[in-house]
């Protein structure tokens, strides 16, 4: 589904995964790599509404939240040459998914649940999403967001790789697919 008419190597690269396995960090650590403008949609929404997400959410609603996610990435998802990093439940909504899947690559950040929840401690106090939700509903809703994952073009597992490691292979990877894909003449 990777859009015909633009080249590979100027599509812009958008990354997906549940909260918290590095999507933000790893962009910008990309971003960096490839000399490419980093976009991250959290951040984005946050300035739009002028307040953190915990904020949004308690204010307007999950709802009002997705709304604006979807409409930030229809537009943002549209330039090239950047790196994007969205939300963990970007994908949760179809026509975002179809629309990172036909102008971008989409590459998945997987990380296993037993990597996962070490990191809990660093994420409750800025994703309302696992505020108010057992370990046990909170693994339920890992297992249940994998379904949305399975949307992408490329998958990295990041199980004991650092930030620095995973970066890498993603730079070498796309610079391998895009010499395969289109080699330079
Ligand atoms: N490969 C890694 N190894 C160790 N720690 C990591 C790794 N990737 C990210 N982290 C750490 O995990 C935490 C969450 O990372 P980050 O904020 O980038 O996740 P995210 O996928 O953008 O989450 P969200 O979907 O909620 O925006 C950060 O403290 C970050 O430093
Ligand atoms: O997985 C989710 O539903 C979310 C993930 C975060 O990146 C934010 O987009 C928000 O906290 C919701
Ligand atoms: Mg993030």
């Amino acid at each position: 589904m990777i859009n015909k008419n633009t080249s590979l190597r100027m599509q812009s690269i958008v990354f997906i995964g549940f909260m918290g396995v590095g999507k933000t960090t790893i962009g910008q650590k990309v971003a960096r790599k490839l000399y490419r403008d980093f976009i991250d949609i959290d951040q984005e929404i946050e300035k739009e509404f002028n307040m953190p997400t915990t904020e949004i959410f308690k204010k307007f609603g999950e709802k009002a939240f997705r709304e604006k996610e979807k409409s930030v990435i229809e537009s943002l998802s549209q330039q090239q040459l950047k790196i994007i990093s969205v939300g963990g439940g970007a994908f949760l909504q179809e026509d975002i998914r179809n629309i990172c899947l036909s102008n971008c690559i989409v590459f998945y950040l997987d990380l296993s649940w037993e990597y996962w929840k070490e990191r809990i401690g660093l994420l409750i106090d800025s994703r309302p999403v696992l505020q108010s939700r057992s370990l046990e509903e909170i693994e339920e809703l890992f297992y249940t967001r994998q379904e949305i994952y399975s949307y992408h073009h490329s998958k990295v597992n990041t199980n004991d790789l650092d930030v620095d490691e995973v970066a890498d292979f993603i730079v070498d990877s796309l610079k391998v697919a895009w010499d395969i894909y289109e080699p330079l003449k």
